[in-house]
């Protein structure tokens, strides 16, 4: 497989403050990747800065061979990274369906099969989207990131605050996404169990460096190693 994303030594944050530091890792197409660490360690900070949101102050990031650090967000999109923010980020006066049509671009992914792994969504299509569950706005914001027909999908804690029953759902899409194999992952989980079950790689931060790196399913074996690195809401 070829090499999709690679990030060499990479150092970023906000303004002044550096949040992440010698951030290297690659990414091959089809590769799922866990991104786990203890709250505040900079996963979230590593996703906005695939998506060119922090201020990169040293390293380099390539996408498919091609140096990104001045490529503004929304050509990133356009190039095929799909990123669903923690925030999720609705807006009132849209419908559903008017969410996934105005980011839609040619692909495999169109509304038909969008509606087929979220039934939901297409029950509730003409619903506005403060008018949904947080369950959901979270299908929504995975949805509208598809319709854009990602070669890499970012996903920030798509599990945080939702039902039992929601979250076996998303899991079930999410794994129907990674196995697909066309399309590359990245989930940053507080539930460093559910991301590893999914995953074939991981990483977990700690203070903005990488402290591990291995695949998913060892570290998912040793239970003693996961507990000290990511200690809670394992
Ligand atoms: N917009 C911002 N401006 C300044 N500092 C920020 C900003 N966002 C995050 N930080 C800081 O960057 C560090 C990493 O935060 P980040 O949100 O990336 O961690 P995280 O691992 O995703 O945490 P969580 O699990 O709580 O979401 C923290 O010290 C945080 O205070």
């Amino acid at each position: 497989m070829s090499e999709l994303l690679a990030l060499d030594n990479v150092s970023a944050g906000y303004g002044e403050s550096v949040v992440l530091e010698g951030i290297s890792l690659a990414l091959n197409e089809g590769d799922s990747l866990a991104l786990l660490g203890r709250n505040g360690v900079g996963k979230t900070s590593l996703l906005v800065t695939l998506m060119g949101l922090t201020r990169l102050h040293g390293g380099s990031i390539r996408w498919r061979g091609q140096d990104i650090a001045r490529v503004p967000t929304y050509k990133r999109a356009h190039a095929g990274l799909g990123w669903v923010p923690q925030e999720r980020m609705m807006y009132p006066s849209l419908t559903v369906e008017e969410h996934l049509t105005v980011v839609a671009r040619p692909g495999e992914w169109n509304l038909q099969k969008i509606y087929e792994i979220f039934p939901r969504l297409k029950e509730r299509r003409a619903n506005m989207g403060n008018q949904l569950s947080g369950g959901e706005q979270q299908m929504l914001a995975i949805a509208r990131a598809l319709m854009i027909n990602p070669s890499l999908l970012l996903l920030d804690e798509p599990m945080e605050g939702l039902a039992p029953i929601i979250v076996q759902e998303l899991m079930r899409v999410i794994a129907r996404l990674v196995s697909h194999g066309g399309m590359s992952v990245i989930v940053v989980e507080q539930h460093a169990r559910l991301a590893l079950s999914l995953t074939q790689k991981a990483i977990v931060l700690d203070r903005g460096r990488i402290v591990h790196q291995s695949d998913s399913a060892s570290l998912l074996q040793d239970k003693e190693k996961l507990d000290r690195l990511v200690a809670v809401a394992a």
